[in-house]
């Protein structure tokens, strides 16, 4: 029989808006939560005026539930249950300091929506491959949630993938509350990666967006997106799946709609005149497919699956082809 897990003590690792959201909804329980971020001026901070400086800085921070370190050691002692919600560019760095046995036996969760650039693997593979995480004890947090919304306590959905439906449902458990409904898909890869694939539709759609490019145009680039995720989904790890769900059709249209995605921003951005590093530059937050893009891409040079969305974002992003001409093509190729 499984040991049931004491869920007392969690670990939040990353200072972004994310994470801020996600220590906003974690202090709803009767929990103790550790959390790093990487900067001592950003933690004193938080110590001293129960805010986060940098991202949603009007939410409280319940400094007698929240302790925030910058040691990561000590973050992860006594925790049951340690999310990662740093960027995919830099997790292999936080992941360095962090000997292989600080993990075991952890419930270890991902709330990250990227890629690994340098190797082209998802988070969840490198917890295995550098960590040994047995996959019954990873999860992800996936879903239509933006962060912004959370802070303002709106209503809102998330999705806990794992294989291991017990240890899914205990992070399910500590993530719902008045405001956020979570629940279980037994479907870790195929929603990790359609979390992926989604930030470069949006960044497609955002740059349509900055190119003028009406509703009725990016009906169709959301439509045949989902077809380009579920195929190449599905020749990656081939599974019955609902793909009008909200933990895949749901995650894509968040972002690809809302005005608080950071994906779709950097595409606007960019389809607008921006270069790519000026648009980084800018919006000061991390839109994740950036790097994705290239990943799938070259992941996709053995897996020959049709994918002119990702095609022409690749094109515009890193061969930097004309965002017009890209989306020219593209009205051609979709229907
Ligand atoms: N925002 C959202 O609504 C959601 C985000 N996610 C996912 O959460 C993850 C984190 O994103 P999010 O919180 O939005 O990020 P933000 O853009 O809000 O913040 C960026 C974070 O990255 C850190 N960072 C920047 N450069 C580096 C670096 N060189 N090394 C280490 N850390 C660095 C920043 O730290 P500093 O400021 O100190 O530089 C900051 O903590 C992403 O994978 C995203 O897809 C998932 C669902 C919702
Ligand atoms: O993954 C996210 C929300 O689901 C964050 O990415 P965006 O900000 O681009 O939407």
């Amino acid at each position: 029989m499984q040991k049931k897990v004491d869920a007392t003590k969690i670990a939040v690792i990353g200072g972004g808006s994310w994470a801020t959201a996600l220590v906003k909804i974690l202090s709803e329980q009767n929990v103790r939560i550790n959390w790093w971020l990487k900067n001592k001026k950003d933690v004193d901070y938080i110590l001293q005026h129960g805010k986060n400086p940098n991202y949603l800085s009007n939410v409280p921070i319940d400094t007698k539930k929240v302790t925030p370190t910058t040691n990561v050691r000590k973050a992860l002692e006594g925790a049951s249950v340690v999310i990662f919600v740093v960027p995919a560019a830099f997790i292999g760095e936080v992941l360095e300091t962090i000997p292989a046995a600080d993990l075991k036996d952890k419930i270890v969760v991902s709330a990250i929506k990227g890629m690994i650039p340098s190797e082209n693997i998802l988070v969840t593979d490198l917890l295995q491959k550098t960590h040994a995480v047995p996959s019954q004890k990873i999860c992800i947090i996936a879903g239509p949630c933006h962060a912004e919304e959370v802070a303002l306590e709106k209503r809102s959905y998330l999705s806990i993938a794992g294989e291991d439906f017990t240890a899914a449902s205990v992070v399910a458990d500590l993530l719902q509350c008045g405001f956020v409904k979570a629940t279980v898909v037994e479907d870790l890869y195929g929603v990790e990666y359609c979390a992926v694939m989604k930030n470069v539709v949006a960044i497609a759609c955002g740059i349509a967006r900055g190119l003028n490019y009406g509703d009725n145009f990016q009906a169709v680039l959301v439509s045949n997106a989902m077809l380009e995720i579920e195929l190449f989904v599905d020749a990656l790890s081939k599974k019955e799946r609902n793909w009008n769900a909200s933990a895949y059709l749901g995650d894509l249209l968040v972002t690809c709609y809302s005005p608080y995605s950071r994906n779709r921003t950097l595409g606007n951005m960019v389809g607008r005149g921006y270069s790519v590093k000026a648009a980084q530059v800018e919006m000061n937050m991390i839109a994740e497919g950036y790097y994705a893009v290239k990943c799938v891409y070259e992941l996709n040079k053995k897996l020959h699956v049709q994918m002119p969305i990702t095609k022409a974002v690749y094109n515009i992003l890193y061969e930097k082809i004309s965002p017009s001409v890209e989306l020219r093509i593209l009205e051609d190729s979709m229907c």
